[in-house]
Protein backbone atom coordinates (compact mmCIF):
# COMPACT_ATOMS: atom_id res chain seq x y z
CA UNK A 1 0.00 0.00 0.00
CA UNK A 2 1.50 3.62 -0.48
CA UNK A 3 2.17 5.46 2.46
CA UNK A 4 -0.88 8.32 1.53
CA UNK A 5 -3.61 5.33 0.92
CA UNK A 6 -2.19 3.75 4.53
CA UNK A 7 -2.85 7.05 6.14
CA UNK A 8 -5.69 7.59 4.81
CA UNK A 9 -7.02 3.39 6.50
CA UNK A 10 -5.35 4.84 9.53
CA UNK A 11 -7.62 8.12 9.51
CA UNK A 12 -10.75 5.75 8.65
CA UNK A 13 -9.86 3.51 11.08
CA UNK A 14 -9.96 5.96 13.93
CA UNK A 15 -12.91 8.01 12.93
CA UNK A 16 -15.20 4.97 11.96
CA UNK A 17 -13.92 3.05 15.04
CA UNK A 18 -16.50 3.30 18.08
CA UNK A 19 -15.22 2.21 21.33
CA UNK A 20 -17.23 1.51 24.62
CA UNK A 21 -14.04 1.54 26.89
CA UNK A 22 -15.01 -0.10 29.97
CA UNK A 23 -16.15 -3.07 28.16
CA UNK A 24 -13.68 -3.07 25.88
CA UNK A 25 -16.30 -3.66 23.33
CA UNK A 26 -15.70 -2.26 19.57
CA UNK A 27 -17.15 -1.77 16.66
CA UNK A 28 -14.76 -0.83 13.14
CA UNK A 29 -16.72 0.29 9.93
CA UNK A 30 -13.52 1.39 8.12
CA UNK A 31 -13.74 -1.58 5.73
CA UNK A 32 -16.93 -0.59 4.44
CA UNK A 33 -17.19 1.47 1.25
CA UNK A 34 -19.22 5.08 2.44
CA UNK A 35 -18.84 8.48 2.48
CA UNK A 36 -19.30 11.34 4.66
CA UNK A 37 -21.84 12.40 2.21
CA UNK A 38 -23.61 9.25 1.80
CA UNK A 39 -24.05 9.02 6.13
CA UNK A 40 -25.27 12.98 5.81
CA UNK A 41 -27.95 12.04 3.30
CA UNK A 42 -29.46 9.22 5.93
CA UNK A 43 -29.93 12.03 8.34
CA UNK A 44 -33.66 12.13 8.17
CA UNK A 45 -33.76 8.18 8.65
CA UNK A 46 -31.59 8.80 11.47
CA UNK A 47 -34.19 11.56 12.79
CA UNK A 48 -37.23 9.32 11.91
CA UNK A 49 -35.20 6.08 13.70
CA UNK A 50 -34.42 7.88 16.92
CA UNK A 51 -38.13 9.08 16.99
CA UNK A 52 -39.40 5.35 16.77
CA UNK A 53 -36.80 3.95 19.19
CA UNK A 54 -38.48 6.60 22.05
CA UNK A 55 -42.00 5.39 20.84
CA UNK A 56 -41.43 1.94 21.48
CA UNK A 57 -39.41 2.55 24.61
CA UNK A 58 -42.09 4.84 25.93
CA UNK A 59 -44.50 1.55 25.17
CA UNK A 60 -46.66 3.30 22.42
CA UNK A 61 -48.13 0.52 19.92
CA UNK A 62 -45.13 -0.61 17.22
CA UNK A 63 -46.60 -3.60 15.83
CA UNK A 64 -49.30 -2.38 14.21
CA UNK A 65 -50.76 -5.24 12.63
CA UNK A 66 -50.96 -7.31 15.58
CA UNK A 67 -51.81 -3.65 17.57
CA UNK A 68 -49.11 -4.80 20.44
CA UNK A 69 -46.03 -2.56 22.02
CA UNK A 70 -42.87 -4.00 21.50
CA UNK A 71 -40.68 -4.11 24.85
CA UNK A 72 -38.22 -6.07 25.21
CA UNK A 73 -35.60 -3.22 25.22
CA UNK A 74 -37.36 -1.64 27.89
CA UNK A 75 -38.38 -4.70 29.98
CA UNK A 76 -34.83 -5.99 30.52
CA UNK A 77 -34.04 -2.86 32.62
CA UNK A 78 -35.99 -3.72 35.36
CA UNK A 79 -36.97 -7.33 34.88
CA UNK A 80 -34.00 -8.23 37.27
CA UNK A 81 -36.59 -6.14 40.11
CA UNK A 82 -39.47 -8.31 39.15
CA UNK A 83 -41.32 -10.96 41.32
CA UNK A 84 -40.74 -13.10 37.70
CA UNK A 85 -37.04 -12.84 37.65
CA UNK A 86 -36.87 -13.35 41.80
CA UNK A 87 -39.26 -16.88 41.30
CA UNK A 88 -36.87 -17.99 38.74
CA UNK A 89 -34.29 -17.91 40.42
CA UNK A 90 -35.69 -19.69 42.93
CA UNK A 91 -37.27 -22.47 41.32
CA UNK A 92 -33.84 -22.85 39.77
CA UNK A 93 -31.83 -22.72 43.05
CA UNK A 94 -34.74 -25.59 44.53
CA UNK A 95 -33.49 -27.77 41.34
CA UNK A 96 -30.11 -27.22 41.52
CA UNK A 97 -30.16 -28.00 45.31
CA UNK A 98 -32.25 -31.34 45.43
CA UNK A 99 -35.19 -29.74 47.06
CA UNK A 100 -37.53 -30.06 44.21
CA UNK A 101 -37.15 -33.51 42.29
CA UNK A 102 -38.71 -35.26 39.59
CA UNK A 103 -41.47 -37.70 40.84
CA UNK A 104 -39.01 -40.81 42.65
CA UNK A 105 -37.39 -38.13 44.60
CA UNK A 106 -33.83 -38.59 42.27
CA UNK A 107 -32.21 -34.77 41.73
CA UNK A 108 -32.84 -33.51 38.31
CA UNK A 109 -29.27 -33.73 36.77
CA UNK A 110 -30.68 -32.59 32.60
CA UNK A 111 -33.22 -30.16 31.39
CA UNK A 112 -34.98 -30.38 27.78
CA UNK A 113 -35.92 -27.25 26.33
CA UNK A 114 -38.22 -28.06 23.86
CA UNK A 115 -39.22 -25.12 21.95
CA UNK A 116 -38.38 -23.90 18.20
CA UNK A 117 -36.96 -20.60 16.75
CA UNK A 118 -37.27 -17.87 19.04
CA UNK A 119 -38.26 -20.47 22.24
CA UNK A 120 -34.49 -21.84 21.07
CA UNK A 121 -32.41 -20.19 19.49
CA UNK A 122 -31.33 -17.91 22.09
CA UNK A 123 -30.83 -20.84 25.09
CA UNK A 124 -28.53 -22.82 22.46
CA UNK A 125 -26.57 -19.94 21.57
CA UNK A 126 -25.87 -19.05 25.20
CA UNK A 127 -25.34 -22.49 26.49
CA UNK A 128 -22.76 -22.62 23.50
CA UNK A 129 -20.80 -19.98 24.17
CA UNK A 130 -21.04 -19.95 27.74
CA UNK A 131 -21.04 -23.52 29.11
CA UNK A 132 -19.09 -24.54 25.97
CA UNK A 133 -19.93 -28.12 23.64
CA UNK A 134 -19.01 -30.56 25.87
CA UNK A 135 -20.83 -30.89 29.62
CA UNK A 136 -19.48 -33.57 31.82
CA UNK A 137 -19.56 -34.30 35.52
CA UNK A 138 -15.86 -32.16 35.77
CA UNK A 139 -17.23 -28.92 34.69
CA UNK A 140 -17.80 -26.36 37.69
CA UNK A 141 -21.31 -26.20 36.66
CA UNK A 142 -22.03 -29.78 36.95
CA UNK A 143 -20.04 -29.93 39.73
CA UNK A 144 -22.64 -27.08 41.32
CA UNK A 145 -25.25 -29.31 40.94
CA UNK A 146 -26.47 -27.14 37.62
CA UNK A 147 -28.10 -29.33 34.54
CA UNK A 148 -27.07 -30.09 31.44
CA UNK A 149 -29.09 -28.53 28.52
CA UNK A 150 -30.53 -30.71 25.56
CA UNK A 151 -33.09 -29.17 22.86
CA UNK A 152 -35.98 -30.71 20.74
CA UNK A 153 -36.56 -27.77 18.46
CA UNK A 154 -38.23 -29.51 14.80
CA UNK A 155 -40.71 -31.94 14.98
CA UNK A 156 -38.07 -35.00 13.88
CA UNK A 157 -38.42 -38.54 14.90
CA UNK A 158 -35.02 -38.70 14.67
CA UNK A 159 -33.99 -35.90 16.90
CA UNK A 160 -36.19 -37.67 19.60
CA UNK A 161 -35.03 -40.80 19.41
CA UNK A 162 -31.56 -39.53 19.51
CA UNK A 163 -32.38 -37.87 22.81
CA UNK A 164 -34.22 -40.81 24.24
CA UNK A 165 -31.62 -42.91 24.48
CA UNK A 166 -29.15 -41.10 26.31
CA UNK A 167 -31.77 -39.15 28.39
CA UNK A 168 -32.58 -40.67 31.77
CA UNK A 169 -36.51 -39.66 32.24
CA UNK A 170 -36.27 -39.86 36.11
CA UNK A 171 -33.69 -36.81 36.23
CA UNK A 172 -34.90 -35.14 33.63
CA UNK A 173 -36.26 -31.80 33.68
CA UNK A 174 -38.71 -30.78 30.68
CA UNK A 175 -39.06 -26.93 29.83
CA UNK A 176 -41.80 -26.61 27.36
CA UNK A 177 -41.46 -23.02 25.73
CA UNK A 178 -43.72 -21.41 23.21
CA UNK A 179 -44.76 -18.00 23.57
CA UNK A 180 -48.04 -18.88 21.28
CA UNK A 181 -48.53 -21.96 23.10
CA UNK A 182 -49.77 -23.71 20.18
CA UNK A 183 -46.85 -24.41 18.12
CA UNK A 184 -47.17 -27.45 16.32
CA UNK A 185 -43.88 -28.94 16.45
CA UNK A 186 -43.11 -28.07 19.86
CA UNK A 187 -46.59 -29.59 20.77
CA UNK A 188 -45.75 -32.91 18.98
CA UNK A 189 -42.41 -33.24 21.06
CA UNK A 190 -44.68 -32.48 24.44
CA UNK A 191 -46.85 -35.27 23.71
CA UNK A 192 -44.06 -37.49 22.39
CA UNK A 193 -42.62 -37.16 25.49
CA UNK A 194 -46.02 -37.32 27.47
CA UNK A 195 -46.53 -40.69 25.84
CA UNK A 196 -42.84 -41.78 26.39
CA UNK A 197 -43.17 -40.88 30.30
CA UNK A 198 -46.58 -43.03 30.39
CA UNK A 199 -45.04 -45.90 28.76
CA UNK A 200 -42.48 -45.92 31.65
CA UNK A 201 -45.45 -45.41 34.14
CA UNK A 202 -43.73 -42.06 35.44
CA UNK A 203 -45.57 -38.54 35.66
CA UNK A 204 -44.75 -36.52 32.96
CA UNK A 205 -46.54 -33.23 34.77
CA UNK A 206 -43.99 -34.23 37.77
CA UNK A 207 -40.94 -33.38 35.48
CA UNK A 208 -41.97 -30.58 33.65
CA UNK A 209 -42.65 -26.23 33.39
CA UNK A 210 -43.65 -24.33 30.81
CA UNK A 211 -43.07 -20.69 29.70
CA UNK A 212 -45.70 -19.07 27.90
CA UNK A 213 -48.22 -16.09 27.26
CA UNK A 214 -51.05 -16.43 30.12
CA UNK A 215 -54.13 -18.37 28.64
CA UNK A 216 -52.52 -19.89 25.57
CA UNK A 217 -52.97 -23.38 25.22
CA UNK A 218 -49.99 -24.42 26.76
CA UNK A 219 -50.78 -22.27 29.85
CA UNK A 220 -54.20 -24.17 30.16
CA UNK A 221 -52.60 -27.43 30.03
CA UNK A 222 -49.56 -26.97 32.06
CA UNK A 223 -51.72 -25.68 34.84
CA UNK A 224 -54.45 -27.97 34.35
CA UNK A 225 -51.98 -31.25 34.39
CA UNK A 226 -50.19 -29.31 37.72
CA UNK A 227 -46.77 -28.93 36.02
CA UNK A 228 -44.17 -28.24 38.54
CA UNK A 229 -43.86 -24.68 37.14
CA UNK A 230 -45.47 -22.10 34.34
CA UNK A 231 -43.71 -19.14 33.90
CA UNK A 232 -45.72 -16.02 32.16
CA UNK A 233 -44.32 -14.96 28.87
CA UNK A 234 -45.11 -11.11 28.06
CA UNK A 235 -47.36 -10.86 24.84
CA UNK A 236 -45.32 -7.32 23.65
CA UNK A 237 -41.61 -9.68 23.24
CA UNK A 238 -41.32 -11.16 20.21
CA UNK A 239 -40.01 -14.55 20.18
CA UNK A 240 -36.80 -13.99 18.18
CA UNK A 241 -36.15 -11.12 20.76
CA UNK A 242 -36.97 -12.64 23.99
CA UNK A 243 -33.67 -14.43 25.12
CA UNK A 244 -33.05 -11.15 27.31
CA UNK A 245 -36.83 -12.34 28.89
CA UNK A 246 -37.97 -15.15 31.01
CA UNK A 247 -36.95 -17.23 27.71
CA UNK A 248 -33.56 -17.11 28.10
CA UNK A 249 -33.51 -16.85 31.56
CA UNK A 250 -35.10 -19.65 32.88
CA UNK A 251 -32.79 -22.22 31.03
CA UNK A 252 -29.47 -19.93 32.43
CA UNK A 253 -30.54 -20.06 35.78
CA UNK A 254 -31.13 -24.01 35.49
CA UNK A 255 -27.30 -24.26 33.69
CA UNK A 256 -25.51 -21.82 35.93
CA UNK A 257 -25.01 -18.88 33.58
CA UNK A 258 -24.97 -15.56 34.79
CA UNK A 259 -28.36 -14.47 33.55
CA UNK A 260 -28.18 -11.38 35.48
CA UNK A 261 -24.21 -10.13 34.01
CA UNK A 262 -26.27 -11.12 30.83
CA UNK A 263 -28.60 -8.42 31.38
CA UNK A 264 -26.40 -6.08 32.31
CA UNK A 265 -24.48 -6.33 29.17
CA UNK A 266 -27.86 -5.81 26.81
CA UNK A 267 -28.31 -2.59 28.95
CA UNK A 268 -25.08 -1.16 28.67
CA UNK A 269 -25.66 -1.46 24.87
CA UNK A 270 -28.99 0.09 24.93
CA UNK A 271 -27.62 2.98 26.64
CA UNK A 272 -24.58 3.01 24.24
CA UNK A 273 -27.17 2.60 21.14
CA UNK A 274 -29.33 5.20 22.48
CA UNK A 275 -26.45 7.99 21.81
CA UNK A 276 -27.98 10.86 19.82
CA UNK A 277 -25.41 11.58 17.63
CA UNK A 278 -26.16 8.52 14.63
CA UNK A 279 -21.80 8.64 14.12
CA UNK A 280 -21.78 7.60 17.76
CA UNK A 281 -24.32 5.44 17.95
CA UNK A 282 -22.94 1.92 16.84
CA UNK A 283 -26.92 0.67 16.04
CA UNK A 284 -27.36 3.72 13.64
CA UNK A 285 -24.07 2.91 12.12
CA UNK A 286 -24.92 -0.82 11.82
CA UNK A 287 -28.17 -0.40 10.45
CA UNK A 288 -26.14 2.67 8.16
CA UNK A 289 -23.81 0.30 7.24
CA UNK A 290 -26.56 -2.41 5.83
CA UNK A 291 -28.39 0.02 4.48
CA UNK A 292 -25.81 2.04 1.95
CA UNK A 293 -24.26 -1.89 1.20
CA UNK A 294 -27.11 -3.00 -0.20
CA UNK A 295 -28.57 0.52 -1.42
CA UNK A 296 -31.56 -0.10 1.19
CA UNK A 297 -32.90 -3.19 -0.54
CA UNK A 298 -30.80 -6.01 0.89
CA UNK A 299 -28.59 -6.49 -2.30
CA UNK A 300 -25.59 -7.60 -0.45
CA UNK A 301 -25.48 -10.51 1.87
CA UNK A 302 -24.58 -10.27 5.77
CA UNK A 303 -21.90 -12.76 6.43
CA UNK A 304 -21.47 -13.19 9.82
CA UNK A 305 -18.21 -14.68 11.22
CA UNK A 306 -16.82 -15.22 15.06
CA UNK A 307 -13.25 -15.85 15.31
CA UNK A 308 -14.30 -18.49 17.86
CA UNK A 309 -16.16 -21.42 18.38
CA UNK A 310 -18.03 -20.79 21.33
CA UNK A 311 -20.02 -18.45 18.82
CA UNK A 312 -21.03 -20.82 16.10
CA UNK A 313 -24.23 -20.34 16.95
CA UNK A 314 -24.49 -16.73 16.28
CA UNK A 315 -25.01 -16.47 12.52
CA UNK A 316 -27.98 -18.81 13.31
CA UNK A 317 -30.00 -16.61 15.61
CA UNK A 318 -28.84 -13.42 13.82
CA UNK A 319 -30.27 -15.90 11.17
CA UNK A 320 -34.01 -15.56 12.59
CA UNK A 321 -33.65 -12.45 14.40
CA UNK A 322 -32.91 -10.49 11.24
CA UNK A 323 -34.54 -11.93 8.57
CA UNK A 324 -37.60 -13.08 10.26
CA UNK A 325 -37.71 -9.26 10.62
CA UNK A 326 -36.64 -7.89 7.92
CA UNK A 327 -38.09 -10.21 5.22
CA UNK A 328 -41.48 -8.28 4.42
CA UNK A 329 -43.98 -8.37 1.11
CA UNK A 330 -45.56 -4.97 2.49
CA UNK A 331 -44.13 -1.78 3.97
CA UNK A 332 -45.87 0.15 6.93
CA UNK A 333 -48.01 1.88 4.13
CA UNK A 334 -48.65 -1.72 2.47
CA UNK A 335 -46.83 -1.05 -0.82
CA UNK A 336 -45.57 -4.14 -2.11
CA UNK A 337 -41.81 -4.11 -1.54
CA UNK A 338 -40.31 -7.42 -1.12
CA UNK A 339 -37.83 -6.68 2.03
CA UNK A 340 -34.72 -8.09 3.33
CA UNK A 341 -31.15 -9.10 4.39
CA UNK A 342 -29.83 -12.78 3.85
CA UNK A 343 -27.72 -13.40 6.30
CA UNK A 344 -25.28 -16.52 6.45
CA UNK A 345 -22.40 -17.70 8.32
CA UNK A 346 -20.07 -19.98 10.53
CA UNK A 347 -16.59 -19.30 12.51
CA UNK A 348 -13.82 -17.92 11.47
CA UNK A 349 -10.91 -19.59 10.94
CA UNK A 350 -13.16 -23.09 9.81
CA UNK A 351 -15.05 -20.80 7.12
CA UNK A 352 -11.32 -20.14 5.43
CA UNK A 353 -12.06 -23.76 3.94
CA UNK A 354 -15.69 -23.62 2.70
CA UNK A 355 -16.94 -20.64 1.51
CA UNK A 356 -13.97 -17.76 2.01
CA UNK A 357 -12.55 -18.72 -1.75
CA UNK A 358 -15.89 -17.21 -2.96
CA UNK A 359 -16.17 -14.28 -0.69
CA UNK A 360 -12.29 -13.57 -1.90
CA UNK A 361 -12.72 -14.51 -5.82
CA UNK A 362 -16.78 -14.43 -6.53
CA UNK A 363 -19.25 -12.48 -6.73
CA UNK A 364 -19.10 -9.37 -4.46
CA UNK A 365 -22.41 -9.60 -3.00
CA UNK A 366 -22.16 -9.45 0.60
CA UNK A 367 -20.45 -7.75 3.48
CA UNK A 368 -18.95 -9.71 5.90
CA UNK A 369 -18.78 -8.92 10.04
CA UNK A 370 -16.16 -10.60 11.57
CA UNK A 371 -16.47 -10.63 15.65
CA UNK A 372 -12.75 -11.63 17.17
CA UNK A 373 -12.72 -12.53 20.66
CA UNK A 374 -9.33 -10.74 21.98
CA UNK A 375 -8.88 -13.05 25.26
CA UNK A 376 -6.95 -16.84 24.79
CA UNK A 377 -8.81 -19.21 26.25
CA UNK A 378 -5.61 -21.28 27.14
CA UNK A 379 -1.69 -20.35 25.74
CA UNK A 380 -1.22 -23.13 23.32
CA UNK A 381 2.62 -22.71 21.58
CA UNK A 382 3.06 -23.68 18.35
CA UNK A 383 6.63 -22.17 17.84
CA UNK A 384 8.91 -20.04 20.14
CA UNK A 385 6.79 -17.06 19.54
CA UNK A 386 3.25 -18.54 17.63
CA UNK A 387 1.18 -20.42 19.65
CA UNK A 388 -2.70 -21.00 18.60
CA UNK A 389 -4.26 -17.89 19.26
CA UNK A 390 -2.16 -15.91 17.46
CA UNK A 391 -2.92 -17.98 14.60
CA UNK A 392 -6.57 -17.59 14.84
CA UNK A 393 -5.59 -13.94 14.50
CA UNK A 394 -3.29 -14.19 11.67
CA UNK A 395 -5.80 -15.86 10.03
CA UNK A 396 -8.46 -13.02 10.70
CA UNK A 397 -6.39 -10.15 10.06
CA UNK A 398 -4.78 -11.95 6.63
CA UNK A 399 -8.46 -12.72 5.35
CA UNK A 400 -9.38 -9.08 6.13
CA UNK A 401 -6.64 -7.63 4.31
CA UNK A 402 -6.90 -10.15 1.28
CA UNK A 403 -10.69 -9.01 1.59
CA UNK A 404 -10.04 -5.20 1.42
CA UNK A 405 -7.10 -6.01 -1.73
CA UNK A 406 -10.21 -7.11 -3.50
CA UNK A 407 -12.49 -4.08 -2.48
CA UNK A 408 -14.50 -6.46 -0.39
CA UNK A 409 -16.29 -5.04 2.66
CA UNK A 410 -16.37 -5.39 6.23
CA UNK A 411 -16.95 -4.85 9.28
CA UNK A 412 -14.79 -6.31 12.51
CA UNK A 413 -16.25 -6.28 16.55
CA UNK A 414 -13.70 -6.95 18.78
CA UNK A 415 -14.78 -8.10 22.20
CA UNK A 416 -11.98 -8.95 25.48
CA UNK A 417 -13.53 -12.36 25.81
CA UNK A 418 -17.38 -14.38 25.28
CA UNK A 419 -18.77 -13.97 28.75
CA UNK A 420 -22.58 -13.09 29.90
CA UNK A 421 -21.72 -9.41 29.29
CA UNK A 422 -20.43 -9.39 25.52
CA UNK A 423 -23.22 -11.62 24.60
CA UNK A 424 -25.89 -9.71 25.98
CA UNK A 425 -24.19 -6.39 24.34
CA UNK A 426 -23.75 -8.79 21.15
CA UNK A 427 -27.44 -9.71 20.83
CA UNK A 428 -28.90 -6.24 22.34
CA UNK A 429 -26.54 -4.03 19.41
CA UNK A 430 -28.46 -6.21 16.75
CA UNK A 431 -31.55 -6.26 18.38
CA UNK A 432 -31.84 -2.21 17.97
CA UNK A 433 -29.87 -2.02 14.61
CA UNK A 434 -32.54 -4.43 12.97
CA UNK A 435 -35.61 -2.42 14.37
CA UNK A 436 -33.59 0.89 13.21
CA UNK A 437 -33.08 -0.79 9.54
CA UNK A 438 -36.61 -1.44 9.53
CA UNK A 439 -37.38 2.53 10.01
CA UNK A 440 -34.69 3.26 7.66
CA UNK A 441 -37.04 1.01 5.18
CA UNK A 442 -40.68 1.89 6.11
CA UNK A 443 -41.76 -1.90 7.91
CA UNK A 444 -43.13 -3.59 10.63
CA UNK A 445 -39.91 -5.47 12.03
CA UNK A 446 -42.09 -7.28 15.05
CA UNK A 447 -44.33 -9.42 13.14
CA UNK A 448 -44.10 -12.51 10.67
CA UNK A 449 -47.29 -12.99 8.41
CA UNK A 450 -45.22 -15.03 5.68
CA UNK A 451 -44.59 -17.75 8.64
CA UNK A 452 -48.76 -17.98 9.14
CA UNK A 453 -48.83 -19.01 5.25
CA UNK A 454 -47.00 -21.55 5.48
CA UNK A 455 -48.53 -23.18 8.41
CA UNK A 456 -51.92 -22.99 6.87
CA UNK A 457 -50.42 -24.34 3.54
CA UNK A 458 -48.96 -26.93 5.94
CA UNK A 459 -52.27 -27.82 7.55
CA UNK A 460 -54.09 -27.86 4.19
CA UNK A 461 -51.28 -30.82 3.58
CA UNK A 462 -52.03 -32.67 6.49
CA UNK A 463 -56.30 -32.50 5.70
CA UNK A 464 -55.56 -33.73 2.15
CA UNK A 465 -53.34 -36.52 3.45
CA UNK A 466 -56.07 -37.53 6.10
CA UNK A 467 -58.94 -36.88 3.45
CA UNK A 468 -57.33 -39.41 0.75
CA UNK A 469 -56.33 -42.24 3.22
CA UNK A 470 -60.00 -42.83 4.34
CA UNK A 471 -60.65 -42.70 0.55
CA UNK A 472 -58.00 -45.57 -0.36
CA UNK A 473 -59.71 -47.57 3.29
CA UNK A 474 -63.21 -47.07 1.65
CA UNK A 475 -61.53 -48.76 -1.39
CA UNK A 476 -59.78 -51.48 0.27
CA UNK A 477 -57.27 -51.86 -1.55
CA UNK A 478 -55.61 -50.11 -4.98
CA UNK A 479 -52.66 -49.86 -7.19
CA UNK A 480 -51.58 -47.68 -9.74
CA UNK A 481 -49.55 -44.53 -10.49
CA UNK A 482 -50.23 -40.77 -8.31
CA UNK A 483 -52.46 -40.06 -10.75
CA UNK A 484 -54.55 -42.42 -11.39
CA UNK A 485 -54.59 -42.81 -7.10
CA UNK A 486 -55.26 -39.24 -7.46
CA UNK A 487 -58.02 -39.53 -9.37
CA UNK A 488 -59.90 -42.30 -7.81
CA UNK A 489 -59.11 -40.43 -4.48
CA UNK A 490 -61.45 -37.79 -5.76
CA UNK A 491 -58.29 -35.23 -6.04
CA UNK A 492 -57.40 -35.25 -9.65
CA UNK A 493 -55.54 -31.96 -9.38
CA UNK A 494 -53.56 -32.92 -5.98
CA UNK A 495 -51.49 -35.77 -8.12
CA UNK A 496 -48.23 -34.30 -6.67
CA UNK A 497 -49.41 -34.14 -3.16
CA UNK A 498 -50.84 -37.55 -3.54
CA UNK A 499 -47.26 -38.56 -5.06
CA UNK A 500 -45.11 -37.31 -2.28
CA UNK A 501 -47.19 -38.11 0.42
CA UNK A 502 -47.41 -42.19 -0.94
CA UNK A 503 -43.64 -41.62 -0.92
CA UNK A 504 -43.90 -40.85 2.73
CA UNK A 505 -46.37 -43.62 3.10
CA UNK A 506 -44.38 -46.29 1.25
CA UNK A 507 -41.47 -45.95 3.71
CA UNK A 508 -43.02 -45.65 6.62
CA UNK A 509 -46.67 -48.15 6.43
CA UNK A 510 -46.49 -51.55 6.23
CA UNK A 511 -50.17 -51.00 4.34
CA UNK A 512 -48.21 -49.14 1.27
CA UNK A 513 -45.49 -49.98 -1.00
CA UNK A 514 -44.09 -48.94 -4.35
CA UNK A 515 -42.24 -49.83 -7.74
CA UNK A 516 -40.34 -47.88 -10.13
CA UNK A 517 -41.55 -47.81 -13.61
CA UNK A 518 -38.21 -46.94 -15.61
CA UNK A 519 -40.59 -46.68 -19.06
CA UNK A 520 -43.36 -44.47 -17.26
CA UNK A 521 -41.00 -42.59 -14.90
CA UNK A 522 -43.16 -42.99 -12.56
CA UNK A 523 -43.85 -44.77 -9.16
CA UNK A 524 -46.71 -47.24 -9.01
CA UNK A 525 -47.72 -47.46 -5.46
CA UNK A 526 -50.10 -50.76 -3.78
CA UNK A 527 -52.08 -49.67 -1.08
CA UNK A 528 -54.15 -52.77 0.69
O1 LIG B 1 -42.74 -19.42 20.81
P1 LIG B 1 -43.70 -19.92 19.79
O2 LIG B 1 -45.01 -19.22 19.85
O3 LIG B 1 -43.86 -21.40 19.90
O4 LIG B 1 -43.13 -19.59 18.37
C1 LIG B 1 -41.91 -20.12 17.91
C2 LIG B 1 -41.42 -19.37 16.72
O5 LIG B 1 -42.36 -19.43 15.67
C3 LIG B 1 -42.47 -18.17 15.03
O6 LIG B 1 -43.68 -17.61 15.40
C4 LIG B 1 -42.47 -18.30 13.56
O7 LIG B 1 -41.28 -18.86 13.11
C5 LIG B 1 -41.29 -17.36 15.56
O8 LIG B 1 -41.50 -16.03 15.45
C6 LIG B 1 -41.20 -17.90 16.94
O9 LIG B 1 -39.97 -17.60 17.54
Amino acid sequence: MRPEKMNNWIERNIEYTLVDAESQFSIDFAGMKFSPAELDALQPKFERAAREMGRIEAGEIKNPDEKRKVTHFSDRKVYPQSELFASVEAFAEQVRSGKITGETGRKFEAVVVNGIGGSALGPQLMQFAINGPYWNEKTDAARNGYLKLYFLDNTDSAEFADLSEVMDPETTLHLVISKSGGTQETKNNMIAMEELYAARKLSFPKHAAAITMKGSELDRHARGSNWLAVFEMAESIGGRTSETSIVGHVPAALTGVKFGRFLEGACRMDEWTRTADPRKNPAMMLAAMWYIAGEGKGNRNMVIVPYSDRLILLSRYMQQLVMESLGKELDLDGRVVHQGLNVFGNKGGTDAHAFIQQLNDGRDDFFATFIEVLKDAEKLPITDSTDMGTYLHGFLEGLSAALRGKGRQIITIRVPQVSELELGMLIALYERAVAIYAEFININAFHQPGVQSYKLAAKGVLALREKVMAKLAELGGITGTAIEIAEKAGCPDDAVEVGALLDKAAVNCPAVSRKFCEKSNQWVYTVK
